[in-house]
């Protein structure tokens, strides 16, 4: 009884929205838009519905729990894959209000061309009664050329305070693209409480998550400036972080620190295995961490840093903003802000490096990648988006250094900048 209500609640939350929202079918890497109407008025049929002979499904993960909604989106594909009939196409879908922040519903649009409907309805109506999910069928209407939309209640395959006939119509691309929509607090986090606040709620779940929560600072102390300068080395993979931090700290007689701490790598695989919002609540809290190590070091000596917040941030929206680069959100935009809470250093460098001599140092060093950096190693996008996001992260921006000359030289010229910078 109580999961019928909650599902009720949901649906109805949604419905002042619902024919304001518009639907993302992603095919083959490419978006297209529909959304629906409740009168027929003869407009084209979206593309996506076009020449289509099967029949369409959208399910749409939706909870207002955030961490049961990752924990099953998470879970969702496989479970599709596993249980679906193997005439089914599966392709990303997404549901939004066009520009509104945290209006972004993720899931699937589900084409299915198998002979009968039955194993397929069975499976998409037991999910909607013991997971947060809404499905919607759609159907080609008897004179053809016209698509309508039902949204399934729990189980009983009723529309539920919804127009009979609800027409899908093609939709304009908004402005910004939809997957930009919930990047605050679900990729990227902004404040020691909002990232705690993700952790604490999975204590009960992730064994790992409490220990992360008792070796966590006060929040103050994260803020504390230390006397000395603090000097954080940023870039990819490969690029030479640690070659170059090991020598700034012997020629600086400097202390070398790392984010994520060195206090967190038992914890860190696990949650390398969870879904976005729990993963980057990690490292988001590793930052304060070692923002309070470097409050401690930085009172007796200069602080180098193997990585920081700018990582923590271009890997978070380089991951959730999903196709070109140009989808990023804009230079200048709120998601690139630095955390008001967390300490901030003095000058931050990002090596680059051309992808080229990067793969070869890689495969010179020939060691186990994470699952993230063997991706940057495929799909040069993703690689593009993490750059472009590094530099566009303010307050303080990265000074950007060629890191492909041999490594006494790229030494030099980082001392160049930081005698330049911090009166060293
Ligand atoms: N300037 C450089 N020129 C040539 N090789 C380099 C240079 N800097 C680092 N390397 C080599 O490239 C590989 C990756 O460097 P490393 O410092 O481990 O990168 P990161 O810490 O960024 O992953 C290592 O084998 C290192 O010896
Ligand atoms: N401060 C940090 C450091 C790493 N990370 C994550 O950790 C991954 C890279 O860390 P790594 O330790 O494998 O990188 P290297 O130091 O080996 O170059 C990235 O994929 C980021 O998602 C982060 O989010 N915040």
């Amino acid at each position: 009884m109580r999961m019928v209500y909650e599902m009720a609640r949901r649906t109805m939350s949604l419905l002042p929205h619902w024919s304001s929202r518009v639907s993302s079918v992603e095919l083959n890497g490419t978006p297209f838009y529909f959304s629906t109407q409740e009168k027929h008025r003869g407009e084209e049929v979206p593309r996506v519905f076009r020449g289509n002979d099967g029949r369409c499904y959208s399910l749409l993960v939706c909870s207002s729990d955030t961490i049961r909604r990752a924990k099953f989106y998470a879970e969702l594909k496989d479970k599709l894959l596993t249980n679906l009939p193997p005439e089914c196409h599966l392709s990303p879908m997404c549901s939004f209000l066009p520009n509104i922040k945290d209006s972004l519903l993720k899931g699937y649009f589900l084409k299915d061309t198998s002979e009968s409907s039955s194993p397929t309805e069975r499976l998409l109506r037991d999910l909607t009664q013991r997971d947060p999910v809404l499905v919607c069928s759609y159907l080609r209407g008897e004179t053809g050329g016209v698509w309508t939309q039902h949204l399934w209640s729990d189980g009983d395959n009723h529309t539920m305070q919804m127009p009979k006939d609800y027409y899908v119509v093609p939709a304009e691309a908004p402005e910004h693209h939809p997957s930009t929509l919930n990047i605050i607090n679900s990729d990227v986090f902004y404040s020691f409480e909002e990232a705690y606040q993700v952790l604490e709620k999975c204590g009960d779940i992730i064994p790992e998550a409490r220990a992360v929560l008792e070796l966590l600072p006060s929040r103050e102390e994260a803020r504390r400036k230390p006397d000395f300068p603090v000097i954080v080395i940023e870039g990819l993979d490969a690029t030479g972080k640690t070659t170059l931090t090991e020598s700034l700290r012997d020629a600086l007689g400097a202390s070398l620190l790392r984010s994520p701490p060195h206090c967190l790598s038992p914890m860190r695989a696990r949650f390398d295995r969870e879904p976005p919002l729990i993963r980057r609540a990690f490292y988001a809290l590793g930052n304060y961490i070692t923002a309070v190590q470097i409050g401690q070091e930085g009172m007796k000596t200069p602080v180098i840093v193997d990585r920081f917040w700018h990582s923590t941030a271009a890997y978070a929206i380089a991951t959730a903003v999903s196709g070109p680069v140009c989808n990023l959100p804009a230079e200048g935009s709120e998601v690139y802000c630095w955390p008001s809470d967390l300490l901030q250093p003095s000058l931050v460098v990002c090596l680059t490096l051309d992808p080229e001599e990067r793969r070869r140092r890689l495969r010179d060093r020939g060691q186990g990648k994470t699952e993230e950096e063997q991706e940057l190693d495929h799909n040069q996008l993703f690689r593009l988006k993490v750059e472009k996001a590094y530099q566009r992260i303010s307050g303080p921006a990265c000074v950007t250094v060629d890191a492909s000359p041999p490594a006494d030289l790229v030494l030099q010229q980082v001392l160049l900048l930081i005698r330049g910078k911090c009166h060293l």
